[in-house]
Parts: structure tokens; sequence; C-alpha cells
């Protein structure tokens, strides 16, 4: 079973997809953290992440990079989300998470484009939203536990600039897929939205059984 879980950045997305995997037994993989070690090798080579040759040479990066604590900062971030519009990136990364996808006994992903490029195939699709301040709220506090300190205003503002560079790009735009279940979390304490999203994943697989029948 592969299930595809999308949304907005700070939406609880990860938090879901990581919930699941545990639940179902499947390997996950973070797909956002992929661009973030692109964005974070084009600035420590001091390139530009504007540039799709610097985001490009970005692409070969060595795995141990991904373990880095710095690919989580906002710097790194929005770089991720500067470097991820280059048609040229999406496609140099795009085998490694399809192949991740169709491993046997399926996977759990989470970004922008699993449900509609990475695995449209997936048995399950979530769509999983918030609003831009109960995720800059959220950011927040995960920014204060992590010694960071910077106004709801700034995260805010950061928040929605991602959003409309995610949602407006040319390639691979954060969208729902069309067969996606919407989940928002805005009002579901961590424990409820695991909880919606189980119930539903078998949702999906009670009718895959039944029209499988
Ligand atoms: N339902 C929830 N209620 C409160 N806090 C939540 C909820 N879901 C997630 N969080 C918290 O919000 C923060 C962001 O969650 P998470 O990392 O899952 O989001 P994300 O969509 O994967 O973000 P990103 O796009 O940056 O990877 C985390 O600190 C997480 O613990
Ligand atoms: N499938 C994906 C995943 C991520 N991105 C881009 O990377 C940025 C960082 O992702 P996080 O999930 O770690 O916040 C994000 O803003 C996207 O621009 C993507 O394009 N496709």
């Amino acid at each position: 079973m592969i299930i595809a879980v999308d949304g907005p950045a700070a939406s609880g997305k990860g938090t879901i997809a990581r919930a699941l995997a545990r639940h179902y037994g499947l390997p996950h993989l973070d797909t956002g953290l992929i661009y973030r070690a692109v964005g974070a090798s084009v600035l420590r080579e001091e390139g530009d992440p504007a540039s799709e040759g610097d985001a490009l040479a970005g692409c070969s990066f060595d795995d141990f990079l991904l373990e880095d604590p710095w690919l989580k900062s906002e710097e790194v971030g929005k770089a991720a989300s500067i470097v991820s519009a280059h048609p040229l990136v999406r496609k140099a990364l795009l085998l490694r998470q399809k192949k991740f996808a169709a491993q046997p006994g399926g996977a759990v992903l989470d970004g922008r484009d699993i449900g509609t490029v990475i695995a449209p195939e997936a048995e399950v699709k979530l769509y999983v939203k918030a609003t831009p301040m109960i995720r800059a709220q959220r950011r927040q506090l995960e920014q204060r536990k992590g010694g960071v300190f910077e106004s709801l205003d700034k995260v805010l503002a950061d928040i929605r600039a991602r959003d409309e560079r995610d949602t407006k790009r040319a390639e691979a735009p954060l969208r729902p897929a069309d067969d996606a279940v919407t989940l928002d979390t805005s009002f579901l304490s961590i424990e409820a939205a695991v909880q919606k999203a189980v119930g539903i994943v078998e949702a999906a697989k009670a009718k895959a059984t039944a029209e499988s029948e």
C-alpha cells in the first residue's frame, strides 16, 4: 500500500505521515528533506538557489547531509522552496522518490506532489491543511523549542511566502490530487489528526476490498 501525504508547510503532514508509517509498519520518506538538502548544498557553496545551474549542482549532495539539523532551519526551507521550482531539479530527484514509493510492500511519502506526480497510483492520498495562522503558531512553537525566537508576524509572512511559491510554480505545484481526501488539522490535536488519518486509510482499504470482490 502506498500512502501519499501532501500539504503546505507546517500543516502537520510529516507528523501524520510518520504516525501512519509506524501504525502500518511501512517505510517513510520525507521528500521535503531531499529538497532541503539541495537548498543547503547551494547555500553551502555560496550559490544562488534561483539559478537553475547552481540548484542542479546541489542535487548531487551526499546523503549524510540529510542528517544535518541545519536542514530544518527557515533559511534552508526558503532555499528549498526556491530550488524546487526548477523543472530540472524536480526531474533529477524524481526517480529516487518514485523508487521509494514503488518498493515491495508499499511506503508512506510526504511532500507537495506525492499524490499528483510521484505516486499518482497511491491507494491512499491525504491532503493535510490548516490555516496559515495556526501553521505559523505551530512553527513558532517548534522554533522556540529549538532556541529560535522570531515574531509571529515574521513566521506568518514566511509561511505565506512559501505557500505562494509552492502553489504558483509551473512545475508540480502544491495542490490536492483529484482523488485526495482533505484533512483539516486546524482544530485537531496531533492524536485526533492521526486518528482521523488512520480512519481515512481504513476507509480506502475497505473500499478497495469491496471493489475487488
Ligand atoms: N494537529 C496538530 N496540533 C498541534 N501541533 C501540531 C499538529 N500537527 C503537527 N503539529 C506540530 O506542528 C509542527 C509542524 O508539524 P509537521 O512537521 O508535521 O508539519 P509539516 O507539514 O510536515 O511541515 P514541513 O512542511 O515544514 O515539513 C510540529 O512541531 C508538530 O509537532
Ligand atoms: N515533494 C516536495 C517536497 C518539498 N518540496 C519543496 O521543499 C520545500 C521544503 O519542504 P518541507 O516539506 O520540508 O517544508 C517546500 O516548501 C517545497 O518548496 C517540493 O517542492 N516537493
